[in-house]
C-alpha cells in the first residue's frame, strides 16, 4: 500500500498492486435483480411464494461458471456471492476470492486470509486436500483467464452494449484514446479507459493502470454503461492482453499504432512483445474485432495486416501511399500540423495543434477509426478542430520565460528520438533536455534512451524518474553505458534541482524539454510516493526566478 498527497493535497491512498475498483469503489454491484431481501424491502412485498421463485432466481456461483471451465469442486455450487475479488485484502463477507499465480507470489497463500474475512467461495488452479471450512472451492486451469470470464458475466456482458474500441502499441495510445473519445463524443457519451484516467460517463477517476484488471474493466465497462454511454475507447497494453485483463472483450475496432522497443523486462524478446499485441487483432483475447485499423508504415504494422484472420475488416493509415487512409502534404511546425488526409471515400484538409510528425500518425489512427466506423467526416473534421491536445504530451509551459519549455511523456529510446528530433529541427538555440529512466522497468532501454538523448540534444540533466525500489545509482550506472558526449550532460539525483538548473540554463531562443513524466504528480521510491509533477515543476521554478532577477 502507498501513501501519497496529490497535488491539490488529498489524500490518496493507492493499492497498485490491487483492482482499482475496489480501492476506488469503481466496480458497481451488478444491477440487482429482486432478490427475496430486497424484495421485501420494497414497498411492493412479494408474497411468500414469489419470494421463494426470486431466491430460486439470483444469481448463485453456478451461474458464473460454464460446467467445462471447473476441474473439480468441492463444497456447493448454488450459494450466492456478494462480490468477486482478486486480492485476500479486498474480501468482505460473502465474496468470491480468485487465487492468482503470480510473479512475486501466490494468491494461493492467501486462501486462508480471504476465508477468514469472509469469502464464501475460492477459485484456484490447485484444489487444497483439505478444504478448510465452510467455503467453496472451485478448481479452474487458469484463475486469471476465469476471472475475466466471470467478471464479464458478473457484470452482464456491458462490452456487448457499446461499441468498444481497443488501442494498443509501444507509443500513442493515450494520444489516439484521447482524440478518439473527442472525435466520438457526440450524442452519445464516449467512456474511456487509459494512462491518465478513466472517464466513466458520471465520473472520472485518476487511472492507477493503463489497462486495468479484468474485473475492474468490466466493473468500469459496467459503470459507463449504467450512465449512458454506448461507445468506449480503451488502451490495451501488452501486459493487459498477457495477463488476460480483456479476456473475452468484444472489440468494435482495434488500432494499432506501433512496435518499438519497451517492456524487455516482460517480455522475453521483441518478437514475443509483438506476439502479444498481435492476439488482439487475431481472436486470441477471446473475440475477434469487428474491425483492425493498422499503422503500415511500421514494419511490424505490415506484418500484423497479414496475420489478421479473414472476416476482419482491415483499415490500413499512414504516410505510405499504399495505405488506405494515407497523410499527403504533411507541413510541420512549432505551432501546428496540417495535411492532406485522403481514403477512398474523399479527403480532408487537417489543421491540429499537434506537433510533431508522430502526431501525424496519431491523427490518422484516430480519424481513421471513426470514419471506419462509419462516422461522418464532416462531423470529424469540426470536432478535430476543438481537439487541444492531451496533459503531459509535448504540453508547453508558459510562464512568461523568454524560451520554450515543454514537457512530455518520452520513455522509450523511439519517442525520445522522435521529440527531440522533432524540436531541433525547429529550435533555433539550444536544446536541453531533463530525463532518467524508471526503475524496476526494463533495464536494457536505458542506454538506448541516454544514446538518444546524447544524439540530439545540446546538454542534458539525467535524473530521477520513478525510480520505484531500484536503487537510482543502478540505474544511473545502466545509463552510462550509453554515453557518448560526457560533456554534454550533468547526473542529479534530485529532479526538482535538475529542472532547476537546466531552467538555469536556459537562454532566449532555447528549448527546453522535460521527458518522461508527463501528466504523472508523483515521484515513486521503494515505499514511498511523493508529489511531483514536471508541469507545476517547470512553472513554479521559472516564477521563483523570475521574482529573484
Ligand atoms: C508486472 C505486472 O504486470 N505485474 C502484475 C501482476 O503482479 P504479480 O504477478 O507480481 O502479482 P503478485 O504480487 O505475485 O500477486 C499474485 C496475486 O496475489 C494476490 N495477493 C497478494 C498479496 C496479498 O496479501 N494478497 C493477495 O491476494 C494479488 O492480488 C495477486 O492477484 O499481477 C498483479 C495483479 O494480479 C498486477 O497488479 C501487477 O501489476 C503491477 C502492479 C504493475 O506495475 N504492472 C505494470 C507493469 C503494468 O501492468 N503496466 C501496464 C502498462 C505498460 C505500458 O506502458 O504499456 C498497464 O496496463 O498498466
Ligand atoms: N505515434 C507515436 N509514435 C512514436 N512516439 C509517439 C507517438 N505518439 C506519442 N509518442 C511519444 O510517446 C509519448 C507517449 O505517448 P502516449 O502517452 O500517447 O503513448 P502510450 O502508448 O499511451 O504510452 P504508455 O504505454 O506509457 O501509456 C509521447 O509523449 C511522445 O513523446
Ligand atoms: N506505462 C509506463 C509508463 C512509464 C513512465 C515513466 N515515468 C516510468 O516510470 O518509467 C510504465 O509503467 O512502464
Ligand atoms: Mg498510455
Amino acid at each position: 500500500m502507498i501513501s501519497y498527497l496529490t497535488q491539490n493535497h488529498f489524500l490518496v491512498t493507492a493499492f497498485r498492486d490491487t483492482p482499482a475498483a475496489a480501492m476506488l469503489d469503481l466496480a458497481p454491484a451488478p444491477r440487482a435483480r429482486r432478490t427475496p431481501a430486497r424484495a421485501a424491502r420494497s414497498p411492493r412485498a412479494l408474497k411468500p411464494h414469489h419470494a421463494n421463485n426470486l431466491f430460486k432466481m439470483a444469481p448463485k456461483l453456478s451461474d458464473y461458471f460454464k460446467d467445462d471451465e471447473i476441474i473439480a469442486s468441492k463444497g456447493p455450487l448454488d450459494r450466492p456471492i456478494s462480490g468477486i475479488v482478486m486480492d485476500s485484502r479486498r474480501v468482505v463477507p460473502g465474496n468470491l476470492y480468485f487465487a492468482l499465480p503470480g510473479l512475486r507470489t501466490d494468491g494461493g497463500e492467501y486462501i486462508d486470509e480471504a476465508i477468514n474475512r469472509g469469502a464464501v467461495a475460492i477459485v484456484t488452479n490447485k484444489l487444497p486436500l483439505h478444504a478448510p471450512g465452510k467455503a467453496t472451492f472451485i478448481q479452474v486451469a487458469d484463475p486469471r483467464a476465469q476471472l475475466a470470464r466471470v467478471s464479464q458475466r458478473y457484470y452482464r456482458f456491458p462490452d456487448r452494449d457499446m461499441t468498444v474500441i481497443g488501442v494498443t502499441g509501444t507509443n500513442g495510445k493515450t494520444t489516439v484514446t484521447h482524440l478518439l473519445k473527442h472525435l466520438l463524443n457526440g450524442d452519445q457519451r464516449v467512456g474511456l479507459v487509459g494512462t491518465i484516467n478513466y472517464d466513466l460517463g458520471a465520473r472520472t477517476v485518476p487511472s492507477f493502470k493503463t489497462t486495468p484488471e479484468s474485473i475492474d474493466i468490466y466493473g468500469m465497462l459496467a459503470q459507463m454503461r449504467d450512465a449512458g454511454c454506448r461507445q468506449t475507447v480503451m488502451e490495451v497494453s501488452s501486459h493487459g492482453i498477457d495477463q488476460n485483463r480483456v479476456l473475452g472483450m468484444h472489440f468494435d475496432a482495434a488500432v494499432f499504432t506501433n512496435l518499438t522497443r519497451d517492456h524487455l523486462d516482460y517480455h522475453k524478446s521483441l518478437d514475443e512483445y509483438f506476439d502479444v499485441k498481435t492476439r488482439l487483432f487475431t481472436g486470441k483475447t477471446g473475440a475477434q474485432p469487428k474491425l483492425a485499423v493498422i499503422n503500415i508504415d511500421d514494419p511490424r504494422g505490415s506484418e500484423l495486416v497479414k496475420r489478421v484472420p479473414e472476416g476482419v475488416r482491415v483499415l490500413t493509415f499512414g504516410e505510405s501511399p499504399s495505405a488506405d487512409v494515407r497523410a499527403e502534404n504533411i507541413s510541420l511546425n512549432f505551432k501546428n500540423t496540417t495535411f492532406r488526409l485522403v481514403w477512398s471515400g474523399g479527403a480532408l484538409d487537417i489543421d491540429s495543434p499537434l506537433i510533431g510528425r508522430y502526431n501525424v500518425s496519431n491523427l490518422l489512427a484516430a480519424v481513421a477509426t471513426a470514419i471506419g466506423l462509419g462516422r461522418d467526416p464532416l462531423v470529424i473534421m469540426s470536432r478535430l478542430k476543438t481537439f487541444t491536445g492531451v496533459a503531459g504530451r509535448m504540453e508547453r509551459i508558459e510562464a512568461g520565460q523568454p524560451f520554450n519549455a515543454l514537457v512530455d511523456y518520452a520513455h522509450t529510446d523511439d519517442a525520445l528520438r522522435n521529440a527531440l528530433g522533432m524540436l531541433r529541427a525547429i529550435t533555433p538555440g539550444r536544446l536541453l533536455v531533463v530525463f532518467g529512466c524508471g526503475g524496476n522497468r526494463d533495464r536494457a532501454k536505458r542506454p538506448l534512451m541516454m544514446r538518444a538523448v546524447q544524439e540530439f540534444a545540446d546538454y542534458a540533466f539525467a535524473t530521477a524518474d520513478n525510480p520505484r525500489s531500484e536503487p537510482l545509482q543502478q540505474i544511473f550506472d545502466d545509463m552510462k553505458t550509453g554515453v557518448t558526449a560526457p560533456e554534454k550532460l550533468t547526473w542529479i539525483e534530485d529532479r526538482r534541482r535538475a529542472i532547476s538548473l537546466a531552467l538555469d540554463m536556459a537562454k532566449p531562443g532555447d528549448c527546453l524539454l522535460v521527458a518522461g513524466k508527463g501528466h504523472e504528480s508523483y515521484q515513486e521510491f521503494a515505499d514511498t510516493v511523493i508529489p511531483f509533477d514536471d508541469r507545476q515543476t517547470v512553472r513554479e521554478l521559472i516564477n521563483l526566478k523570475t521574482l529573484k532577477s
